[in-house]
């Protein structure tokens, strides 16, 4: 039976456990019958003691609680928590949009952890997310007791409720926020964060100035565009520098040259900001693929795909069964957006990938570092190229030579396009 109007169901969380398994608890509503109160895995017992907090976007975009969620983890990882252990957490419900936030396990369960966390969240600006702190009540029940935290010092109860178990439910529970979230779905999304990033984040109002000057509706020209798309190391640079000479194209690259001088600034920011750049640098390059193609045939390094792919395998935690279901909105190309006449996919065996990465030895960004470490992350990008549509990826094997994988992707885009 859904709550009763204007009362929202309590809410439930997922915790991410190392391996990516989600484990999902709930708060029970009051009244609830006891027998169905199991707390979950993820709660150690005695003395080991539990405390959470999930920060909420603030009005206007999650652009400040991404940075404060940032902030608060880094604070967490600088050591001084000796024996804690956090694991991401996602608190959601049906009617709540979902927020990220985390959950601190102290397996001795000393005094000071939750007198350390409690300052560490009044040394920020407000408005402060409140602290969950979970315990075993008498009867060995475990109850969370929600702290709103004052910046003198004082705290509020603002909820205590028993913590029970909950099955997972049948889609991701931050699929829900992907479009408008961590993907911006259109141009006017991706200008009204980057204006909220600007007084924070300087670069960000030059992205803003440069995306203000491309046309809203840039059309494509007569001749082909054609994308290349794909994990890196998997060949990109190589193909599409090949193709360029061999149909005398237009090569271009995402994100764009005009603002790939602030791309180190933005791939340090929280992905919800990072991902803006990459979306805005799309549409800025969609202008440029607009006027190159009235001229001779276009090659693209990169473009919307790898910005969705990316962005779903770093927000949906867990497995590759918990990416948003194929034909979910989040594998539509956006509307507002100049669309590719072909997308091609070069996919490697991940030993392949590695030695080819490893062959190159450039410095590796954060993510390229995530890639190799965490095979999970690099499924869950690859699968996510492969359930886009509209236009989907055409997969090619980037395992054999250079010069038999350029004759490979030649004789598609011939198959594909009219050059
Ligand atoms: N078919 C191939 N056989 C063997 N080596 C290859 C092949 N294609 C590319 N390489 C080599 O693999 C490395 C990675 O290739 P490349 O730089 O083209 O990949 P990329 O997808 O553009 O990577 P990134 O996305 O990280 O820029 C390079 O050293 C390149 O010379
Ligand atoms: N259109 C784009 C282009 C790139 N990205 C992100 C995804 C990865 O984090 C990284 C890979 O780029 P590369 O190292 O191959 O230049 O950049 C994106 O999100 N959208």
């Amino acid at each position: 039976m859904p709550p009763p109007r204007g009362r929202r169901e309590p809410p439930r969380y997922a915790v991410e456990l190392p391996g990516a398994q989600l484990l999902h608890f709930a708060l029970a509503p009051p009244g609830a019958a006891a027998a169905a109160a199991a707390a979950p895995g993820c709660f150690p017992p005695p003395p080991a003691r539990c405390y959470s907090l999930c920060v909420p976007p603030a009005r206007g975009g999650g652009v400040r609680a991404a940075r404060l969620l940032r902030r608060l983890q880094q604070r967490l990882g600088e050591g001084g928590w000796a024996g804690c252990r956090v694991l991401p957490l996602l608190c959601y419900g049906p009617r709540r949009r979902p927020r990220r936030g985390f959950l601190l396990q102290d397996p001795r369960g000393a005094p000071g952890t939750g007198r350390r966390l409690a300052e560490l969240l009044r040394a920020q600006a407000a408005p402060r997310p409140p602290l969950a702190v979970y315990e075993a009540d008498a009867r060995g029940a475990l109850r969370q007791r929600l702290w709103a935290l004052a910046a003198g010092g004082g705290r509020r109860l603002l909820r205590r409720a028993r913590v029970v178990a909950a099955a997972a439910p049948p889609l991701h529970p931050a699929a829900a926020a992907l479009r408008g979230g961590a993907l911006p779905p259109s141009a006017p999304a991706a200008r009204a964060r980057l204006r909220q990033c600007a007084s924070v984040i300087p670069e960000a109002s030059a992205v803003l100035e440069i995306l203000e000057k491309c046309p809203r509706h840039p059309e494509k020209g007569e001749f082909p565009v054609i994308v290349v798309e794909g994990l890196d190391a998997t060949g990109k640079t190589t193909v599409t520098e090949s193709v360029k000479d061999a149909l005398n194209a237009v090569l271009l690259r995402s994100p764009p040259a005009c603002i790939s001088q602030w791309r180190t600034t933005f791939d340090n920011e929280p992905t919800l900001i990072r991902r803006t750049f990459y979306a805005a640098g799309n549409y800025i390059l969609a202008s440029e693929i607009a006027k190159a193609s009235s001229q001779s045939p276009v090659i693209v390094d990169r473009y919307w795909h790898s910005t969705a792919a990316y962005a779903i395998a770093t927000e949906i935690n867990g497995k590759v069964e918990d990416l948003p279901p194929a034909h979910h909105e989040v594998y539509q190309w956006p509307k507002d957006l100049l669309k590719p006449d072909l997308v091609l996919l070069l996919t490697l065996s991940p030993e392949e990938r590695i030695r080819r990465l490893q062959g190159r030895g450039l410095e590796k960004t954060k993510e390229e570092a995530e890639l190799e470490a965490n095979s999970l992350f690099r499924q869950k990008v690859e699968e996510s190229y492969r359930r886009m549509v509209n236009p989907a990826c055409q997969e090619v094997d980037a395992s054999p030579s250079k010069e038999e994988v350029l004759k490979t992707v030649l004789k598609v885009i011939k198959k594909h396009c009219a050059l």
